[in-house]
């Protein structure tokens, strides 16, 4: 099997040390690819060279529409080959080809958004108080960025950091999570094709210990965009004071879903599922706690398992799957052991709850869909990201009562809520301290409207105008027109 490479200073480069590792298909265990296996040391190499095209080369003075169409071949590039990243992602990260095929539309269409963003804002005049002069207000790239990617959504999670970057004017060094590098690896070869300068965008394959922590404290990197677990957030908020880098953090969440007693139930209750099963529950929105209006809560929990029941799981390459399996042991143990935990507290399993017993899933991680009732907000399986399939129900009693449950959380990424009563629902929104709130959806997103968290999910946005921002600095240009002396001393 080749081993694939890492992309620095626009070469494709084997690890210093040499070493690789193996990448696994999460259904079957099989391997599915062999990848250079980076460490500081390629860090250090890569962020000199993104250094060194950001102060000598010419991209951060390019014009932005010039920027902008390159975005714009990557996203046609992206299209062109976006069966290929599909089944890629899917052998990586075991979600449906279905899924993963959304996801790719969903990418290009976030190169697509940019490449269009990248010119549209030539800076602003302000009305200067001081006579003769001229007050203006530009945009410039940040410098070097280091950008770090979760195994979830591997690619989208890039392409959120990857494209307002590069149309931005900024150079970067990337490095994906050391379980599903495969899709961002190849979009790497894209960006090669599209006609990148060397050294503008690295690739460096390799843990977050090693390659992750060297991009968090080099003061030679700008800013740092992170994608991932609180835990690892807080740690690399710690690495970045070293230089004071710029910092985007897009953390986890634990996100409540609100149904009211006059929600359309049927659509509530397939949405409430839609909320959580994709991707086996392992999406940082993922509607994971259900909060059901008292008087609806007993029929509501009835259809919910009796729907959760009917999923079916297999491999993300069978057209009848609807359900693949989770990442890896270590996270299928974390899964278990957080129900287990539940269970303990008081919650009472209604459907799933353990691991499947079908002999041809025996192989993957998976995990059944379940759904936990009679939770309450003190619980730890109400409190804690389980980041699987797993649903609490909370009941309430009014709308006061919801608002709380709901906000009860350091997390403040997401949240649902399901109404045919519009003036409930904008009065709801307005208390839910989250970064998005769905009025009777679950789960949208799409490039022009920003994304990301309140509370401990995050700090800063990804998506929209404020996602190329992120890649901004501000400078205030003023210009006197007509010096003279003021002769002071
Ligand atoms: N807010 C969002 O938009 C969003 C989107 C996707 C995922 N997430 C969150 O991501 C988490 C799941 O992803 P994960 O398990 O890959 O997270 P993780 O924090 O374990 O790893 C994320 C990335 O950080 C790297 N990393 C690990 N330790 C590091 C360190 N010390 N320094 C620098 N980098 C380091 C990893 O190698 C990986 O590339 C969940 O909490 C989920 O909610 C959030
Ligand atoms: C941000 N999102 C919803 C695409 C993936 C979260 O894990």
């Amino acid at each position: 099997m080749d081993v694939k490479k890492q992309y620095i200073n626009g070469k494709w480069v084997l690890a210093l040390s040499g070493e690789t590792r193996e990448i696994i298909n999460p259904f079957d265990q099989e391997v599915v690819a062999l990848v250079a296996e980076g460490n500081e040391k390629d860090a250090k190499l890569a962020i000199d060279a993104a250094r060194n095209a950001f102060d000598q080369g010419d991209w951060a003075t390019t014009s932005a529409t010039e920027r902008g169409n390159l975005v714009g071949v990557i996203a046609a590039l992206i299209e062109r080959d976006k069966e290929e990243l599909a089944e890629l992602e899917s052998l990586d990260t075991g979600k449906t080809v279905e899924e993963s095929r959304g996801d790719m539309e969903d990418i290009a269409g976030v190169f697509r958004y940019y490449a269009e963003l990248a010119d549209k804002d030539g800076g602003e005049i302000i009305d200067s108080p001081v006579p003769d002069t001229i007050s203006k207000v530009v945009k410039e790239p940040v410098g070097v960025c280091g950008q770090i990617t979760p195994w979830n959504y591997p690619l989208l999670q890039a392409s959120w950091k990857l494209a307002p970057a590069l149309a931005a004017g900024n150079t970067l060094i990337m490095k994906p999570s050391e379980i599903t590098p495969l899709t961002t690896i190849k979009v790497f070869e894209l960006m090669e094709e599209a006609g990148l300068p060397k050294g503008v965008a690295n690739l460096v394959l390799g843990t977050g210990a090693t390659v992750g922590e060297e991009l968090s404290t080099n003061e030679n990197v700008d800013l740092i965009s992170f994608t991932g677990g609180i835990e690892t957030g807080k740690r690399i908020m710690r690495s970045a004071s070293s230089n004071v880098k710029k910092l985007a953090l897009e953390l986890g969440g634990k996100n409540p879903n609100i149904i009211f007693a006059d929600a359309d139930f049927d659509t509530a209750v397939d949405q409430a599922m839609n909320a959580v099963f994709f991707h086996a529950g392992q999406i940082c929105s993922a509607g994971t706690r259900v909060i059901v209006e008292e008087s609806i809560h007993d029929a509501f929990v009835e259809a919910l398992v009796a729907r959760v029941k009917k999923i079916h799981l297999g491999s993300g390459f069978e057209e009848d799957t609807q359900m693949g399996p989770l990442i890896s042991q270590e996270h299928l143990d974390k899964v278990k052991a957080y129900v287990e935990d539940g269970v303990k507290e008081g919650a009472k399993v209604a459907v799933g709850g353990s691991r499947p017993t079908d002999p041809k899933l025996q192989n993957g991680f998976f995990y059944l869909p379940t759904v936990l009732t009679e939770c309450t907000t003190d619980m730890s399986v109400v409190q804690h990201e389980g980041f699987g399939p797993v649903i609490t129900v909370e009941r309430f009693r009014d709308e006061k009562e919801a608002i709380r449950l709901a906000n009860d959380s350091i997390y403040g990424l997401a949240g649902g809520v399901w109404t045919k009563d519009i003036t409930k629902a904008q009065r709801c929104v307005a208390k839910m301290r989250m970064g998005t709130v769905w009025i009777n959806d679950a789960n949208v997103y799409f490039p022009h409207a920003p994304w990301g968290g309140f509370k401990q999910s995050g700090i800063g946005r990804e998506l929209g105008k404020p996602g190329l921002e992120e890649y901004q600095e501000t400078k205030h240009v003023y210009h006197n027109i007509n010096p003279e002396p003021i002769n002071w001393f």
